[in-house]
């Protein structure tokens, strides 16, 4: 297999969760990005203990021969919040392009769950017309946004949002131009449609369309207790709903296939929200690295 300008990269989230504060608050942002280039990634996307002056960023960072590929931001799309989100979206843009960052990675959060104790596998949103409307069209307008400094959009499918199923990425995708790209998670979609088939499927779809990849595996275990006990998602994560490629349920090889086939060229982040005190953020790091380097030679 071979991949050609392909980075690997991966998020703080498995050293410190933004989303579950207590979770890694021992963890340094010095011992995170340490850990990350020991174990051998290229970059990483940006937590909540990250330094915001760029100078500090950019010279820790650069000690470690690190680069920053994307950070997540958050739309409010569905609440109305229109004019808010658009200038909060052109902040980040220019922080993330003064790193030279080329992807910017969007969710919906209006009416999310993902954050709230509901159970992930019965509450979601399902987006009215309007609300697809406000969506898609206020998307076109933060791909255009971003377009304009050479970067792409990349929307993340999520759990607990109304960009979540297959159906979902694929009426996302029809109803909005080129300038809204995906960022193609495969952990979110097996969480969602509980199968390796979807899970390739939706990249074989819009493989065209994918800007930016994020591999997280999922323990299928954890995720039937999710369904059986109707969990939230937060109480998954801390229950190990996800772990490191090849740790789980998840065959990466058609998936890595998929992208090499079609001359995938960006970023694949390792991506694995577990609790620190259980699963060692380094060593698991190292794991993921060294399974990604023997399948794809990356
Ligand atoms: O990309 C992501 C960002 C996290 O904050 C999120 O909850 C996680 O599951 C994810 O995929
Ligand atoms: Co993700």
């Amino acid at each position: 297999m071979e991949m050609k300008n392909v980075k690997i990269g991966i998020a703080p989230i498995a050293w410190t969760n933004d989303d579950l504060p207590d979770l890694g608050k021992e963890n340094t942002f010095e011992q995170c990005v340490s850990e990350m280039a020991l174990a051998g990634y290229a970059g990483c996307e940006i937590g909540n203990r990250y330094p915001r002056d760029l100078a500090v960023l950019k010279k820790a960072l650069d000690l470690r021969g690190l680069q920053i590929c994307n950070a997540w931001f958050s739309t409010y799309f569905t609440r109305g919040q229109k004019e808010e989100t658009i200038q909060k979206f052109i902040e980040h843009r220019d922080f993330l392009h003064a790193l030279g960052a080329k992807v910017i990675g969007i969710s919906e959060q209006g009416n999310s769950i993902q954050g709230t104790t509901l159970p992930i596998f019965d509450a979601k949103p399902v987006y009215t017309a309007a609300q697809w409307q406000a969506v898609t069209e206020g998307f076109e307008i933060l791909g255009a946004l971003a377009a304009e400094k050479g970067m792409r959009l990349g929307v993340h499918h999520h759990m607990g949002t109304g960009v979540q199923t297959e159906a979902e990425i694929d009426y996302l995708m029809e109803h909005t131009s080129e300038k809204v790209g995906l960022l193609y998670d495969c952990g979110h979609l097996y969480y969602s449609e509980g199968s390796q088939e979807a899970t390739l499927r939706v990249l074989e779809k819009h493989i065209g369309r994918v800007v930016h990849v994020h591999l997280k595996d999922v323990r299928p275990n954890v995720l039937e207790q999710v369904r059986c006990e109707k969990l939230s998602f937060l109480e998954g994560v801390r229950a190990g709903s996800f772990t490191v490629p090849s740790d789980g349920v998840i065959h990466f090889e058609p998936i890595f296939a998929c992208l090499a086939a079609h001359q995938y060229q960006g970023w694949m982040v390792v991506e694995a929200e577990q609790d620190p005190a259980k699963a060692n953020p380094l060593e698991y790091a190292l794991k993921a690295r060294a399974f990604i380097r023997e399948k794809t030679g990356c």
